[in-house]
């Protein structure tokens, strides 16, 4: 059943916000969810929480496990969500996996659109990133070049993240839904 617009949530569905590693998916979305009075899910914290640390899965049991425990979290999560006003963050990978593409059209999805300059501070700082070890600004860069494609066809709205603190962005994201959710209303009425 849709939720309501009680919470000052833009049209009736979940938001899910896709997009490359270190391009602000969690800080935006935890923004996002502030702002609307929303719920917020990282899906990344929920398989931190149920099986632990990322870069250990990746170690001890390699990617395709980890993507399949990523693919079964994000289906629990949006599944869970519906009904109520959610705003969830994926894993940068979560949307390579065809059963989660098919979830996403259930959802507005917001790709977060940026370049290796403006990420390139925030990944030489972290270290909890498997698939960028490494060069890891040639890893991004291939990472990106391949999987863009992906995030473009299962957008709705993109959003340029290269400027704008946390704050800003989510509350031009927060703008740009609300466009988006009136012009699909006008088009079903
Ligand atoms: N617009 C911004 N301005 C300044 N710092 C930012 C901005 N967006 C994100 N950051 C910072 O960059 C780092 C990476 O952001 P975040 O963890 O939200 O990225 P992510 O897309 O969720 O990455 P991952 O795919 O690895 O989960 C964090 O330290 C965050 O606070
Ligand atoms: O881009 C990716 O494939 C990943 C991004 C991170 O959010 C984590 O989900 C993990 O490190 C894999
Ligand atoms: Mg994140």
């Amino acid at each position: 059943m849709p939720h309501s617009n009680k919470s000052g949530m833009p049209g009736n569905r979940t938001i899910v916000l896709i997009g490359p590693m270190a391009v602000g998916k969690s800080a935006v979305g935890y923004q996002l969810a502030q702002q609307l009075g929303a719920a917020f899910v990282d899906t990344d914290v929920v398989i931190v929480g149920n099986h632990g640390a990322i870069a250990d899965i990746f170690a001890g049991r390699g990617e395709h496990a980890f993507r399949e425990i990523e693919a079964r979290t994000v289906a629990g999560v949006v599944e869970e969500a519906e009904g109520s006003a959610t705003v969830i963050s994926l894993g940068g990978g979560a949307v390579l996996d065809s059963g989660t593409q098919q979830l996403l059209s259930r959802c507005t999805v917001v790709y977060l659109e940026c370049d290796a300059e403006t990420v390139a501070s925030r990944i030489a700082r972290n270290s909890g990133r498997p698939l960028l070890a490494g060069d890891a600004m040639a890893r991004w860069a291939s990472l990106l070049a391949t999987r863009k494609p992906v995030y473009e066809r299962l957008a709705d709205l993109v959003l340029d993240v290269r400027h704008g603190s946390v704050a800003e962005l989510g509350r031009r994201l927060e703008e740009a839904l609300r466009v988006f959710a009136a012009a699909k209303q006008e088009v079903e009425n």
